[in-house]
């Protein structure tokens, strides 16, 4: 469903108009339903990568290649039908959920607004589609948190909330953008294994950016690691785990911390409530 070819990011310094090849022509594909780990560490490229997806790099950034979505190339398409794809086909989830939500509102109105104004629901329907949502990704009281401001709830839950609002307008590709690095390692595991779960039962497509080695293999079905603006390999998680092709990805995996040991976030967590209820 997704195909980028040869993508090559160039940022023109706006003083000197010096210009730097950030991405040096990265290609990949995607299937439908499929999840894509984008790995390494800070600076290697993996949210530029998601932002020329999206057609947010920085202003005055030149875009070469392909990305080509469901047959459309986004980067020679037509201002209407790019506005189009990117309000129904795209769902970003960033960091810092705080960025998606209007601290002045309470979070119901960004579901409830969100998907009157673009799906043309009635309020009434999409308030209950709203609690709906917010049930799907685990939030039972649904009132309460519908009627909360932002700084009146947790990270966890606003990224729950996030997720929720990123799905209500059925997406074809999801893309996570270290969505729960802001959050402490029992919530990093709640939200990811909710991300999972949703995308996997609506057979959404995901792009899942991280420098967490362990947590992308948990979650996805290929990997590809990057380092300098490059994709050095892409694999199965048992191919970068166990056949790695460049030492750069065979110190990735020896740096990793085993922060899911059996392998999922969901076993984490069971862990978790296995020792709470020993306690
Ligand atoms: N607005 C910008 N203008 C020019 N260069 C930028 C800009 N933003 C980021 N860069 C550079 O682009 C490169 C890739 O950055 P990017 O944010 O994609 O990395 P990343 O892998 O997502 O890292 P992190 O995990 O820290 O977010 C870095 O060298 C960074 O310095």
């Amino acid at each position: 469903m997704l195909t980028i070819e040869d993508l090559v990011l160039t940022v023109t310094d706006p003083d000197t108009g010096q210009e730097t090849e950030i991405l040096h022509g990265n290609s990949l594909t995607l299937g439908a339903g499929e999840a894509l780990g984008l790995v390494g560490e800070s600076g290697s490229g993996k949210s530029m990568t998601l932002k020329c997806i999206l057609g947010i790099e920085p202003s005055g950034a030149r875009v070469d290649g392909r990305i080509e979505l469901d047959g459309t190339d986004l980067l020679t398409a037509g201002g209407e039908q790019l506005r189009r794809i990117r309000a129904e086909d795209l769902a970003l989830i960033a960091q810092n959920p705080h960025g998606a939500l209007n601290p002045v509102l309470p979070v119901g109105r960004y579901l409830i607004e969100g998907m009157s104004d673009a799906r043309g629901m009635s309020r009434a329907d999409a308030e209950r589609k709203a609690a709906e949502l917010l049930r799907e990704v685990g939030i039972d009281d649904t009132d309460r948190v519908l009627r909360s401001y932002p700084h009146q709830l947790s990270g966890g839950m606003l990224q729950r909330v996030v997720i929720a609002g990123a799905i209500s307008g059925n997406p074809k590709l999801l893309l996570a953008d270290e969505p729960t690095t802001a959050l402490d390692v029992t919530t990093q595991a709640e939200v990811v294994a909710i991300l999972d779960e949703m995308r996997r039962e609506r057979g959404l497509s995901m792009i899942f950016v991280t420098h967490d080695l362990d947590l992308a293999a948990a979650v996805c079905d290929r990997l590809a690691v990057m380092k300098d603006g490059e994709i050095l390999e892409i694999g199965t998680p048992e191919d970068i785990r166990d056949r790695p092709q460049t030492e750069y990805t065979r110190n990735l995996m020896a740096a990793r911390p085993m922060l899911y040991p059996d392998g999922h976030p969901a076993a984490f967590l069971a862990d978790v409530d296995t020792k709470e209820a020993d306690a």
